[in-house]
């Protein structure tokens, strides 16, 4: 990545939440993402699209600075990757496979590890942060399961405790690699309804998924990754987001995944 000088508070709290430009990522020796530009711009849902392989959840860890990258520029609202630091403004939800570490939590437990960005005190949660993680579990209709070790839920109701992770911060932009894989279509339909409030507000959604669902009428623009690169960014109308949109079969975890990678705050929330 190129060096660019810092942007000013005001430049960057309007910026757009992000930028990405020719980011080009290699991985175990091989271009993986190759030149890609893509914008999120505020209050806009923008989901990433593409078959098994096709580089997408390599483009938004890299994106986030989980990957280091090989050429090009990524900006989050307005100050480039290297120098950002207000990590409290983005929600990220990885994906399932790779947020596995064996941690034994309670459902609270790991949605509080992603309001540690907004906490002014580690190790004390202070009245703003219970408030906030009691909403984010209800929010995903997960408030009787508070207090359940958050390993022994179905893999949909892990799913859903993930996502109130990535919102519990309160994030202006949320980042969500396949958030609803395995979870039901009427749990689906509130989420639609939760995120819908949230663009209502001006937060932005950038978003990694095989079927739009009850999404799709959301969504301003669908990005088609194909072997690393753009090959549609448009409205999800397109007959090129319809072939790109498919039921997601078995995931296939990388077997080269560095052991121990469980995101952002690297909490090592997510119980196997
Ligand atoms: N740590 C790694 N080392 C080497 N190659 C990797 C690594 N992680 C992923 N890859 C390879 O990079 C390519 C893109 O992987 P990526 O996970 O970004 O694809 P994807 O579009 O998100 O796929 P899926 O829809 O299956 O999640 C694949 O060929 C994958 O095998």
């Amino acid at each position: 990545m190129t060096d660019h000088p810092r942007t000013s508070p005001v430049e960057a709290s309007s910026a757009q939440p992000l930028a990405i430009s020719d980011l080009r990522v290699a991985l175990g020796g091989r271009t993986v993402v190759r030149g890609v530009d893509l914008t999120v711009r505020r209050g806009e849902f923008v989901v990433l699209l593409g078959s098994n392989g096709s580089g997408k959840s390599t483009l938004m860890r890299a994106a986030l600075g989980l990957l280091p990258t090989h050429g090009g520029e990524v900006r989050l609202f307005g100050t480039p990757l290297r120098s950002f630091r207000d990590h409290a403004r983005i929600g990220y939800v990885p994906q399932r496979s790779t947020a596995a570490s064996g941690v034994p939590s309670t459902v609270r437990e790991v949605v509080m590890s992603g309001r540690l960005a907004r906490r002014r005190f580690v190790g004390v949660a202070g009245r703003a942060d219970r408030g906030a993680v009691a909403e984010a579990i209800s929010a995903v209709g997960m408030g009787a399961y508070a207090h359940a070790p958050a390993a022994e839920l179905s893999g949909g109701q892990q799913q859903r405790v993930m996502i109130a992770r990535g919102l519990v911060g309160d994030p202006d932009l949320l980042v969500l690699d396949e958030p609803t894989a395995g979870v039901d279509l009427a749990h689906q339909v509130s989420l639609a309804t939760l995120f819908g409030q949230l663009l209502a507000e001006g937060r932005s959604i950038f978003m990694i998924a095989h079927e739009l669902g009850p999404f799709e009428p959301l969504i301003n623009r669908a990005v088609v990754l194909r072997d690393g690169r753009v090959a549609y960014d448009g409205p999800c109308s397109d007959e090129r987001v319809g072939a790109s949109s498919e039921p997601h079969s078995q995931h296939h975890p990388h077997l080269d995944e560095p052991p121990g990678f469980v995101g952002v705050e690297g909490t090592g929330a997510w119980p196997s």
